[in-house]
């Protein structure tokens, strides 16, 4: 406990200048510590470098000048306006938004460095909300640009980082240090040191390598976090190797009566994926199995065969999804699967009242439910399993690794067997870094008479005929999404671009019911409208890429992607994916802003083509061109912060290897990584 403790990392609030307002807007970002703000990187740099003369100044530059006139113009909408001149001429400063202090600060023959982009307008150059700082103590160099949220300024993040670099130096004992020999030669560099030129790059650093994450201090911070996660796995595996769970065979006959009442035949596929599942569970030697299929291959009925090896054995299953849509969507069809084999199924989420949720708990630790199906509620301390043999986790990618543990931690003396479901198409060298030595089964038949979803390019310049053509869908009854894959550099601007959007649609088609889902609306808000478009209540629903993962919609086979061209192969195949499971034609439209690049064409051609997810995941390491489409670390669909598995897969051997030379050498190092890097070393500890 008391290593705990000393290891324990402390918290924004610990920093000067940082209240319970400024901490809550850190938290918007996933930052609560200092940990989590050394590893909030950069999304981009700026070169300011140098200063432009204001006569010559164009784009976004640095300018350096001498105030000559500040006013408050306008009565209606005050604005301020400041005039500022160097040797070569004088632009204006204008601030639509601006503080008395502002005001008050830009005196006459005051001297100030300004950033930003110089339009030209009747009046001359001028600066919308330049960055400003007094010329005496401007910085320079290159400057980090962070991702953020209103009312938190980069200068303050800026700031921030400086402080908790600073407090680096002293080398507080949460900060892990891989001794220099678990490093390969390129990457020796200290963690503080590569830290320091992410946030505080030098003068002489190359912005674009920085940005792209080829730099050395990129690949050094990626190593050791590919380096954490394996020694998470490793941990993981040596745990379940270690343990025993119960044997949960299944006879004949209760698989026939389950298998009977489907509306439809398993297919060559399926079947060949529960019998490896089968086998492995009939033994007492935990189950670590990894069940990949294809968008619509039907997973969803492997895994409720695995969960009743379980309850036929009187063991329980925990089926554990990524939103309470999905939790709610596998609890209906379970239900009508499991109800007439007398299998007692719950479901358990944030959202179940708290009268029924206590009913709920005890009828789990009573025994008297057999299947558990919920979201991240299922993890809290207050579920006891009475008897929990099988654990199964749908999209794995959006749970932490260190969730999963918890609830395994669950199973008192046993170890419950352990299944992931995943449609994400990973080659074999990523799933090894995703998911440890799990072993695989495969799904690679899609169930037969589905058809092909077709999948067009379109030039965004014929809007108008698509929009055309999305209102004739509409009338005919059937529903439709429409995808925003804005990159912003804030999710709540993300969330506000996939607001214009619906609302400039709303003009486009009036009398269609238009919904809109994104990232930043509460839980309960999306759920809603999530739940009425399932109802047929809204015609067109337009969202961000929240709706990637599961959403089972048949009536929905129309869906539009705008910015295609930005979006990895990956992602673009798990979003069709939402359309075809219905009868009839589906459509895919791919939407794109030209000029197209080469590489961008050739990858919505292959996906126009293509349709299977295992060929489209290569393909796509194949045709990324570096910086061009949003990276997997990004796009949220892992868990990494600096790493990205696809370009800085040529580490992967060297990790390994890596990890291998720390248990021998310097078990006592590891504890304090997997804290940093993966948030609860603690808990690792502990198994
Ligand atoms: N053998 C089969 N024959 C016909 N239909 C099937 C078969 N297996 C599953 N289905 C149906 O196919 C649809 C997709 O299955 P399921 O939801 O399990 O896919 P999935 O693999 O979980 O896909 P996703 O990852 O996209 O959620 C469901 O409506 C399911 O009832």
């Amino acid at each position: 406990m008391a290593a705990a403790a000393a290891m324990s990392i402390p918290p924004v609030l610990s920093l000067k200048g940082v209240g319970p307002t400024l901490a809550a807007r850190l938290q918007k970002l996933g930052v609560f510590d200092l940990r989590d703000l050394l590893l909030h990187a950069p999304i981009r740099y700026e070169d300011r470098r140098t200063v432009v003369p204001i006569a010559a100044a164009a784009g976004k530059c640095l300018i350096e000048g001498e105030v000559v006139l500040t006013e408050v113009t306008g009565r209606r909408r005050p604005m301020l306006v400041s005039r500022i001149r160097d040797g070569s001429g004088a632009m204006d400063l204008r601030f639509f938004h601006f503080s008395a202090a502002l005001r008050n600060r830009l005196l006459p023959g005051s001297r100030w460095r300004c950033f930003g982009e110089v339009r030209v307008s009747g009046f001359g150059r001028e600066m919308i909300h330049p960055e400003l700082e007094p010329a005496q103590q401007a910085s320079g160099g290159i400057v980090p640009v962070y991702a953020t949220t209103p009312g938190l300024s980069q200068r303050t993040l800026r700031r921030l980082q400086g402080q908790a670099l600073d407090q680096l130096v002293a080398a507080p004992p949460w900060l892990p240090a891989l001794p220099p020999e678990s490093l390969p030669p390129p990457l020796r560099m200290a963690l503080v040191e590569a830290l320091a030129a992410l946030h505080r790059p030098g003068v002489e650093a190359d912005p674009a390598a920085l940005t792209a994450g080829h730099h050395p201090a990129w690949q050094r911070l990626t190593f050791e976090e590919l380096l954490a996660h394996q020694l998470a796995f490793r941990n993981q595996d040596r745990f379940r190797a270690e343990g025993r769970a119960p044997a949960l065979p299944l006879v004949e006959q209760d698989l026939e009566r389950f298998l009977a009442q489907l509306p439809f035949r398993l297919t060559d596929a399926q079947r060949r994926a529960f019998a490896e599942i089968r086998g492995d569970l009939a033994a007492t030697r935990p189950m670590g199995r990894l069940l990949q299929g294809d968008v619509g291959s039907g997973k969803t009925v492997v895994a409720a065969l695995a969960a009743l090896c379980a309850a036929a054995n009187g063991w329980q299953t925990a089926l554990m999804a990524p939103t309470e849509l999905l939790a709610e969507q596998h609890a209906h069809t379970w239900r009508t699967w499991f109800a007439p084999l007398g299998v007692r199924l719950a479901l358990l989420t944030a959202r179940t009242a708290s009268r029924e949720r206590r009913r709920l708990l005890e009828a789990v630790a009573g025994g008297e439910i057999d299947v558990v199906v919920g979201t991240h509620a299922l993890f809290q301390r207050a579920v006891d399993f009475a008897r929990l043999g099988l654990v199964i986790v749908d999209e794995q990618h959006r749970f932490g690794v260190d969730q999963r543990l918890a609830l395994k931690a669950k199973a008192d003396g046993w170890i419950p067997h352990y299944l992931v479901m995943t449609a994400t198409p990973i080659p074999r060298t990523l799933a090894m870094l995703r998911y440890g030595d799990l072993e695989v089964s495969v799904i690679d038949k899609l169930p037969p008479g589905r058809q092909p979803v077709e999948t067009r390019v379109m030039s965004e310049a014929r809007r108008t005929e698509l929009i055309a053509r999305l209102q004739d869908w509409l009338a005919g009854g059937r529903q439709a999404y429409w995808v925003c894959t804005l990159i912003e550099e804030s999710e709540v601007l993300a969330g506000e671009a996939a607001e214009k959007t619906a609302e400039r649609l709303a003009g486009e088609l009036p009398g269609v019911r238009i919904g809109l889902v994104h990232g930043r609306m509460k839980g309960a808000d999306k759920e809603a409208v999530m739940a009425a478009f399932k109802a047929g209540d809204i015609d067109l629903l337009v969202a961000t890429t929240v709706i990637e993962v599961g959403v089972d919609v048949p009536n929905a086979g129309l869906m539009v992607i705008e910015n295609a061209e930005r979006l990895g192969l990956a992602q673009l195949h798990q979003l069709r994916g939402r359309v075809g499971r219905g009868p009839g034609q589906s459509y895919c439209i791919l939407l794109y802003r030209p000029p197209l690049t080469e590489a961008a064409r050739q990858r919505l051609d292959y996906l126009r083509r293509c349709h299977d997810g295992f060929t489209l995941a290569e393909k796509d390491l194949e045709l990324r061109g570096p910086g061009e489409v949003l990276g997997t670390r990004q796009s949220g669909a892992l868990q990494f912060k600096m790493a990205d598995p696809v370009r800085d897969r040529q580490w992967l051997p060297q990790v390994r290897q890596a990890a291998e030379w720390l248990e021998r050498h310097a078990p006592e190092r590891i504890p304090p990584l997997l804290a940093f890097w993966i948030g609860s070393g603690d808990r690792y500890a502990d198994v």
